[in-house]
């Protein structure tokens, strides 16, 4: 199969989960038994510790995600080390069997833009299979991502109505006819997924749409139908399950939701003691918060 909606939906409906989490990997809140024996001060220490770390969170989450979602902050840090550590992470993410989203929002001149596609929805070593794209150059910026896409089976998630507080200062602003900048972007992405709809009725072309921002989704989702929503702001930026509904279509589907602090770090809700947990503890308490996440979004939509 080689459609990007037709395959978050399929499997999605195969492991009955919307649940995405993000691979945010920050050194201060890895438990100790993660960096036993490397020097996290060296790019190199880092880099082992954010790849040992992944794969305790891969492992703890495979069965309850249909993609992970790397952070490319996170590993830009570490400069050539940490693009290693990403390059590591999607291989393994991909051995266990899930899509890998990368959250790299993207987005600059047309030939810029197409070399970036190149980078992550081409073949190269940190390609993956879906990735986030900054829409504010316009559309010669974010059509050779689109186009990438379109050509190689894989999807784009614009950022359309993002999930922090200041979102709207832009986002929202009103534009000559009364429309918001967000829809104005919405009623384009709609024209241009209409070239890629799949078996499942799903486009290549996603839409980010914050899961702090319920109302403003389901007008966004009335007026883009065949739009996968990348849905971010879940769980530590205060987004909850109840508030799921209007992000989904009407047969629960359509929407993936991403949550990177509230699960990868769960084992600190355990007490001051995180940092000497042992790796069987950490790995628990990550499966078990994740496997809480996709049950709650599971009962919003009507999967339970
Ligand atoms: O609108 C957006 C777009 C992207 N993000 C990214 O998602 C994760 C959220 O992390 P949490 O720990 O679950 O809050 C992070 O990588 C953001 O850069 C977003 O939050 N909102």
């Amino acid at each position: 199969m080689n459609h990007i909606g037709d395959r978050l939906i399929v499997e999605g409906r195969r492991k009955r989960t919307a649940l995405v989490v993000g691979l945010d990997p920050d050194l201060r809140y890895i438990p100790d038994v993660v960096r036993q024996g490397v020097d996290p001060e060296t790019g190199e220490g880092a880099a082992e510790a954010i790849y040992a770390f992944n794969r305790i969170v891969i492992d703890a989450v495979a069965e309850h995600v249909v993609a992970v979602k790397p952070q490319l902050a996170y590993y830009e840090i570490y400069g050539a080390d940490g693009i290693a550590a990403l390059e590591q992470t999607i291989r393994y993410a991909r051995s266990k069997g899930l899509l890998v989203l990368n959250d790299a929002k993207r987005g600059d001149i047309g030939p810029t833009s197409a070399a970036y596609a190149r980078a992550f929805l081409g073949e190269g070593p940190i390609a993956g299979d879906m990735v986030t794209v900054n829409p504010f150059l316009g559309s010669d910026g974010y059509m050779p991502f689109i186009e990438a896409a379109e050509a190689a089976g894989k999807g784009v998630f614009v950022l359309l109505k993002t999930s922090n507080p200041s979102s709207g200062e832009l986002q929202d602003l009103k534009l000559g006819d009364g429309d918001k900048l967000y829809m104005k972007l919405a009623a384009e992405l709609g024209r241009l997924g209409a070239r890629s709809v799949g078996a499942h009725g799903y486009s290549c072309v996603g839409a980010v749409v914050g899961g702090t921002y319920p109302e403003e989704a389901a007008a966004i989702r009335a007026a883009l139908p065949s739009a996968i929503f990348l849905v971010p702001g879940y769980g530590a930026q205060g987004g909850t399950a109840e508030a799921l509904r209007p992000f989904f279509d009407a047969r629960g589907e359509g929407a993936i939701i991403s949550s990177s602090r509230g699960i990868i770090y769960a084992y600190r809700n355990l007490g001051e003691q995180w940092p000497s947990l042992s790796e069987a503890e950490i790995s628990l308490a990550i499966g078990e918060e994740a496997a809480r996440a996709k049950e709650a979004i599971n009962a919003v939509r009507g999967a339970g």
